[in-house]
């Protein structure tokens, strides 16, 4: 009973409450059209005094005489009430009260908030005064532009500051209102009239939100909202049945609850939408942030800035051939061209058309026979025709791939050189985006063919002793050395023959790689070879490390992070140039050193691509216990010189047609699929003297580009237990081994660009010497010194 009683207590409150401070809903529909209305009217009277307001001034005075005619719209109050608010108030600003009226009636009926109608008519009101003033500025008399009101304030203004104080008053008024009531700010120039058209919008949307919108924020507040409700309900149902008068009061009770919702409301309105897209840009990763803030302070990561003044050569090093250039001898086209029709007819060969394209050192002739002629035929009769044109290194291609024709090839009576000025000077290679572009001559219809070593990934070049090897070679590094920077690629260079490779000595310190402690960065020592495949190995792994640390899939991948300063140096990370290595007689290094060359070579060709490390060997003899089955199944793209014989060219190519060429550059070139025929672009000692000597002159980095360290197989011994034997790096070994707690020998190769052998050996010097425990399979071995103290103890104990 005492609870029931203090039931009635809260709800005899409500009800004495609720009179005073809500209008019911008839009452809001009354009184809301009712301002509604007047505001229309207001406007409509207002408007009319513009026109009859003259008129009227002289019927004010007889407002209650009933005869008296008004021209008004809304006749005499309409009259009156204009000439109270625009003649004697505030002039036309006085429409914005006509406006405020009907806004004040639009959030009445609505039951909109009427926080924000005070507002409006706080500005409103404010706007009105300052309008009047303004325009009282440029009124000399009090006029309906002003009103009595605006213009009396402006007179009394000008009588005490001046005009000049006055219309810095209207401005600094102007500006404040700018800034208390759209939070103006210069930034919001822009958005200023935006926001204050959107405001009203807003209001009637907010509103209605809590109605219809079960989605957003405000429709969950009111469902808690009346949650909270249903759970007064029964509380007061049980009154009802107490007291049944009270069952009015609980209908009042449903708009104090929705009161109480729309107060939080107010101020969740306020914020501003265009906060969160500035949010979104700034979720970026910490390394990103960081990288993006060093590429703006520092710009990218530019690896030519060390040698920054570095020059190309320029084309004028290159020489230029008298003899260059196609010259058509349209005699010798005819002859040939008869010969080849005839022979041809001799067998019973039709031929339909011929069409010849004029190469540097060969004319295709291209044949379409007449129908139903076999094109094996044709290929048969090679040699028959070979000796009717009584010319060397003719090819005959059946059927030409992509056309439907026949291709006969006959070596020109004077061939013409390309010269390696022709090629570099070409658009085609001058322009090219490729890694590293290689102009190596012309085809048959003249076209330049740049090949890129990057897509290749390695080459294998063979050709019989005096037919352009070398000349070759010395085209790729020259194209190279036109095109790539000193810190973009390094060449390794294995010279056997001890004489072809020999200039580019000079360039050592700018382009060439070497081993460590190597006096010369040319290898022409057999052994130093074996080593220096084994460190490209080793360096191949560490790279390969880097790249898995980076998450990058290659090297241009990994590189244009580096420059993009995504990779921390001080982890490890470098500017990776590519690494080329070129190889003059490898048949002479498998003769020496056999399966310790192929091994290294072989593991180069099959994962070395995706790291930046080419392969480019050259052989004069491809015999297949030179170029084995492991070696030619990684190296896609080959090119042939002539060879003796038919065989040599299937070793290499795959396919006869090398045996056919006619030498001094003649070439055929694959990458897997077709064949092409190319005049090989000459490049003469005494031009790549003076590219070398051009490069040599200017300023280099302090050494060649070092490769990692390799220690053979035959400079150690399987377990040194004596410690004057140890490992040079053994105290760096235990000292990283001890600080990681980890005994695994990939760990030593890493840190220390180590081959796996050494590593290995280290481990097991680093087990006698009791710092890590014995093999444990796959597992990494357990170390037995806690930290770099203890080591320290240890190995000082050791020692006495
Ligand atoms: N592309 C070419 N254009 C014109 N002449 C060439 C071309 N290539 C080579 N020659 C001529 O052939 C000669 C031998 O070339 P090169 O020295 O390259 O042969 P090689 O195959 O390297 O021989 P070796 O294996 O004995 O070193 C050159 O001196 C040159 O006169």
């Amino acid at each position: 009973m005492p609870k029931a009683k203090k039931q009635t207590k809260t709800k005899k409150t409500i009800s004495l409450k609720t009179p005073s401070l809500k209008l019911n809903s008839q009452q809001k529909l009354v009184l809301g059209s009712f301002l509604i209305i007047l505001g229309v009217l207001f406007f409509i009277a207002f408007l009319s005094f513009l026109f009859t307001g003259q008129a009227d001034q002289s019927t004010l005075t007889e407002f209650t005489s009933r005869d008296v005619d008004t021209k008004n719209w809304l006749s005499k109050l309409g009259a009156w009430i204009s000439d109270l608010f625009i003649q004697r108030g505030f002039g036309i600003a006085s429409f914005i009260f006509s406006g405020l009226i009907f806004l004040s009636g639009v959030y009445v009926l609505m039951d909109l908030n009427k926080a924000k109608l005070r507002k409006h008519w706080f500005w409103g009101i404010l706007v009105v005064i300052w309008l009047s003033v303004f325009f009282g500025f440029f009124t000399h008399k009090n006029d309906s532009l002003s009103g009595v009101i605006g213009f009396e304030i402006n007179s009394f203004f000008q009588d005490y500051i001046g005009k000049i104080g006055t219309v810095f008053l209207l401005a600094f008024a102007f500006i404040s209102y700018l800034a208390i009531r759209f939070k103006f700010t210069p930034q919001r120039i822009a958005s200023l009239f935006k926001s204050a058209k959107k405001e009203i919008k807003d209001d009637f949307n907010d509103e209605f939100v809590p109605i219809d919108n079960t989605h957003s924020e405000e429709a969950e507040a009111i469902k808690s909202a009346f949650e909270v409700d249903k759970d007064i309900q029964p509380t007061i149902s049980n009154h009802s049945k107490l007291d049944t008068s009270t069952e009015l009061n609980i209908e009042v009770e449903e708009p104090k609850i929705k009161t109480e919702i729309v107060t939080p409301k107010i101020e969740i309105e306020e914020p501003n939408v265009e906060i969160e897209v500035e949010d979104v840009k700034e979720e970026l990763s910490e390394t990103d942030n960081l990288a993006n803030k060093l590429v703006e302070d520092f710009g990218q990561f530019d690896p030519t800035l060390e040698l920054g003044n570095y020059k190309f050569p320029p084309l004028d090093l290159l020489k230029k051939y008298d003899n260059e250039g196609v010259t058509i001898n349209q005699e010798e086209l005819e002859e040939n061209k008869n010969k080849i029709v005839e022979t041809l007819n001799n067998y019973k060969i039709g031929i339909a058309s011929i069409k010849a394209t004029i190469g540097p050192t060969v004319t295709l002739y291209e044949i379409v026979p007449e129908a139903g002629i076999r094109i094996s035929k044709i290929k048969n009769l090679e040699d028959d025709i070979a000796l009717s044109l009584s010319a060397l290194g003719i090819r005959i291609i059946a059927p030409i791939p992509g056309k439907g024709t026949i291709g006969i090839e006959v070596p020109n009576k004077n061939a013409t050189i390309v010269s390696m000025r022709s090629v570099i000077a070409s658009q085609k290679f001058q322009k090219t985006e490729m890694h590293l572009p290689i102009a190596i001559g012309k085809t048959i219809s003249n076209e330049t063919l740049v090949i890129d070593l990057a897509k290749m990934p390695h080459l294998l070049m063979a050709g019989a002793t005096g037919q352009g090897k070398s000349v070759g070679l010395n085209a790729v590094l020259t194209s190279l050395l036109y095109k790539k920077h000193p810190a973009e690629v390094k060449f390794v260079l294995v010279d056997p023959k001890k004489v072809e490779l020999t200039l580019f000595n000079k360039i050592e310190r700018h382009y060439l790689a070497k081993l460590p402690d190597e006096a010369e960065a040319i290898i022409t020592d057999n052994t130093k070879v074996i080593h220096t495949l084994n460190s490209l190995c080793i360096e191949m792994d560490n790279r390969y490390e880097m790249l898995k640390n980076a998450l990058c899939r290659n090297i241009v991948e990994y590189n244009k992070k580096f420059k993009n300063r995504k990779l921390n140096p001080n982890e490890g990370h470098a500017y990776l140039p590519y690494i080329v290595l070129v190889v003059d007689e490898f048949a002479d290094l498998i003769m020496t050193a056999g399966k310790e060359v192929e091994t290294p070579v072989a593991r180069l060709a099959q994962l070395a691509r995706a790291i930046g490390i080419h392969l480019i060997i050259a052989t004069q003899r491809p015999s297949v216990n030179v170029i084995t089955g492991i070696i030619k199944a990684n190296f896609p793209a080959r090119i042939a010189f002539r060879v003796s014989s038919k065989i040599d060219s299937r070793t290499i190519l795959d396919a006869g047609g090398a045996d056919q060429l006619i030498g001094r550059g003649d070439m055929l070139y694959t990458q897997g699929n077709d064949m092409t025929r190319i005049q090989c672009a000459f490049v003469d000692t005494p031009e790549v003297e003076k590219i070398v000597d051009f490069i040599g002159a200017q300023k280099a980095y302090p050494d060649a580009y070092l490769l990692p360290e390799y220690v053979g197989e035959e400079n150690g011994t399987s377990l040194d237990i004596d410690i004057s034997d140890r490992d040079a790096l053994f105290k760096d070994a235990a000292e990283i081994i001890v600080t990681a707690q980890q005994g695994s020998a990939s760990l030593l190769q890493r840190k220390l660009k180590l081959g796996y052998n050494r590593a290995g050996r280290i481990i097991d010097q680093l087990e006698a010497a009791g710092i890590v425990g014995g093999f444990e399979g796959s597992k990494a071995r357990q170390v037995l010194v806690p930290d770099l103290v203890a080591l320290e103890e240890l190995l000082e104990n050791e020692r006495q």
